[in-house]
């Protein structure tokens, strides 16, 4: 390679860095100028001049060198390339060839393309942006065309319903007005009704009391001074017959109890007759089922007591299923529970819901057969019903053909579709002594409990036998009568009867003190185990409290003193213990079970009227408590 002279000492300044900094490029390719300028078909000549910086090279022969140079070592970097093109353009300018010019001139004219091609770029861009935009306007505007459209039919629609509306409305409104203002009217009536009903009961009651005072001047006139001897004349026998008439057969000389009845049919036709006829209510006695069988199958229901409604009947958990139950059997018999089997304790409400049943269907269906019978009164097979009750069969005896006759019964009916309703103390399953084929039919259909009624019912209870007597008792007593006896209605009742008769006797109100008084000497314990001999306790300690023989209490004699002593004895077992009716008669040996109920209603009605009696039964009470206690000791 041929060495490059020195540069000349007269060369300007501009001249000479770009000169040194082209030599320095030039030196990296490692040829002669020579051989450079055959490379590349340039003119060494010119070669030889652009590097001893006599003249100043094209810009496209400064990028040349750059690109050979770099493409054997390596790129120039972008510092270093412009610091050659600023050097390039000084020495221009300090030549002042009109090179110069046309370098500035392309440069200026490269840097206004590359701006125009920048800003075209950008033209496009914006165009095709703007005509996307505009797109999306049009759509837009066709979106919101529609949704508009869309909206004024709605709010057509809507203001269209909007009206329907109001004037359903505004209908309903004017309809339920002028039924408000019916059922305060018919309140209002029901009220007044009430009013009357009650004004009449009073009245009733008063007329009672009368009467039973003249009977009882008349027994005293009837039977001498002598047979009066206790203070107490009873003028109706305990089965409801004049005292001292023994010719008839017992079980048709009760008189039931019950105002309704005894005021308005006993009582009057006895005297026409000279035996009472058995209240509409009373169930059959076997000499009547025996003697006198419905006439007319169609015939109403003459064996249901008429306050035994549901209406009547306060619902509340302890015997809702049961109540419930009993509602959809009397509308559709022999459909939904077939048989209906109630069974819980004593005077928890079974009868009441057999009869309220017969009452129900009777009231839906007209031309219904219904049907109520003890199970002590079954002896034959009642065909000709549709609805059949049968009330107590834990009382069916041992008695081969009666339970055949209830067999055959129960298979007919059911097949026939007949309704049949049972009622008993215990579930079938504790019955065992009526043998499988009748155990396993009363479990057919529904076996359903009656709990002993919860402190709700009881208040609930309690209050509404308040208001239909209209006694104005305290609250606060109610609820203690309420907390203080818990098993059965009856029990119940009689708390409230002795609390309410004890506060007429000394004509102070029924409170809370009052009630606590007079319940403290009740018999708390009472367990059905304990029920018989609780049973007797009373009949032991009431023939004694009257100086009497047991066997004479028991027994048929029907001397005045005698029938109020084994009434009294009867109330005290229907209100300290749980048995039932039939066997608290069977206590005194007596079949009827309706006996009992006599005893219970009059003795109960006497305690409010005399204090002899009232203390008597408080006596005794105290008494039969002591023996309790002594027991449980
Ligand atoms: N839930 C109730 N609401 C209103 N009164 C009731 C209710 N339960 C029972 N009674 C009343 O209590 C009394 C006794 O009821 P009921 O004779 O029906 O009892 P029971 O269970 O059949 O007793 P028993 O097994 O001794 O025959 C009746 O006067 C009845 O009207």
């Amino acid at each position: 390679m041929g060495s490059l002279v020195p540069l000349g000492g007269d060369l300007p300044d501009e001249s000479r860095a770009l000169a040194e900094a082209l030599r320095g490029l030039f030196d990296g390719l490692g040829l002669s100028v020579r051989r450079y300028a055959a490379r590349r078909s340039w003119d060494a000549g010119s070669i030889s001049r652009f590097l001893n910086g006599t003249r100043v090279p094209t810009w496209d022969f400064v990028t040349t060198l750059i690109g050979d140079v770099a493409e054997q070592h390596r790129p120039l970097t972008p510092e270093a390339t412009e610091l050659l093109r600023r050097l390039h353009r000084e020495a221009l300018a300090r030549s002042g060839s009109s090179t110069h010019r046309v370098q500035v001139l392309e440069d200026e004219l490269a840097e206004a393309d590359r701006q125009s091609t920048r800003s075209a770029a950008l033209v496009r861009a914006l165009e095709g942006a703007l005509v996307d935009a505009q797109h999306r306007v049009s759509d837009l505007e066709v979106q919101i065309g529609q949704l508009r459209a869309h909206h004024d039919r709605e709010r057509a629609d809507t203001d269209k319903a909007l009206r329907l509306y109001e004037d359903q409305m505004s209908g309903l409104r004017r309809e339920r007005l002028s039924l408000i203002e019916q059922v305060e009217a018919l309140g209002e009536e029901l009220r007044d009704a009430h009013a009357r009903r009650m004004e009449a009961e009073r009245r009733c009651e008063e007329l009672e009391r009368e009467l039973i005072t003249v009977e009882e001047q008349q027994g005293r006139e009837d039977v001498g001074p002598d047979q009066a001897g206790d203070g107490y004349v009873d003028s109706l026998g305990e089965d409801g017959d004049s005292v001292g008439d023994h010719g008839d057969d017992p079980l048709n000389e009760f008189l039931v109890p019950g105002r309704q009845t005894g005021r308005q049919t006993g009582r009057q036709t006895g005297r026409q007759t000279g035996r009472p006829p058995r209240p509409a209510w009373v169930g059959h006695s076997s000499t009547q089922t025996r003697a006198s069988p419905p006439k007319d199958p169609h015939a109403a229901p003459k064996d249901l007591h008429p306050a035994h409604i549901f209406d009547t009947l306060i619902v509340g958990e302890s015997n809702r299923f049961a109540h419930a139950a009993a509602e959809a059997v009397a509308e559709s018999p022999g459909k939904t529970y077939n048989p209906l089997f109630l069974y819980g304790a004593s005077g928890i409400g079974k009868t009441h819901l057999l009869h309220a049943i017969g009452h129900h269907a009777r009231r839906l269906h007209p031309n219904i057969r219904v049907r109520y019978v003890r199970s002590e009164d079954f002896r034959r097979a009642i065909l000709d019903v549709d609805i059949l009750l049968v009330d107590d069969v834990q009382f069916l005896r041992d008695d081969r053909a009666a339970l055949d006759e209830l067999l055959r019964t129960f298979n007919i009916l059911q097949e026939a579709g007949r309704q049949i309703v049972l009622s008993s103390d215990r579930p079938p399953k504790q019955l065992p002594y009526l043998g499988d084929r009748l155990r396993s039919r009363f479990e057919w259909g529904v076996v359903t409990h009656i709990q002993p009624p919860e402190l709700e019912t009881r208040f609930a209870l309690l209050s509404r036998r308040v208001r239909e007597k209209q006694l104005t008792v305290d609250p606060e007593a109610l609820e203690f009568i309420a907390a203080h006896t818990s098993r059965n209605i009856r029990e119940l009742e009689g708390a409230l009867n002795r609390v309410t008769a004890y506060a007429r006797l000394n004509r102070a109100p029924v409170d809370l003190d009052l009630a606590a008084t007079v319940l403290k000497d009740l018999v708390p314990d009472r367990g059905p185990s304990r029920g018989e001999r609780v049973g007797e306790l009373i009949a032991t300690a009431t023939a004694d409290h009257f100086g009497m023989e047991l066997g004479e209490l028991r027994s048929r004699n029907r001397s005045r003193a005698l029938v109020t002593a084994r009434q009294i004895a009867m109330y005290l077992c229907c209100e300290l213990t749980d048995l039932s009716r039939p066997k608290i008669g069977e206590l005194f040996h007596r079949e009827d079970p309706a006996v009992v109920d006599h005893a219970e209603h009059k003795i109960r009605a006497l305690m409010a009227e005399r204090r002899s009696i009232y203390n008597q039964i408080t006596e005794l009470t105290v008494r039969v408590k002591d023996a309790v206690d002594a027991l449980a000791d």
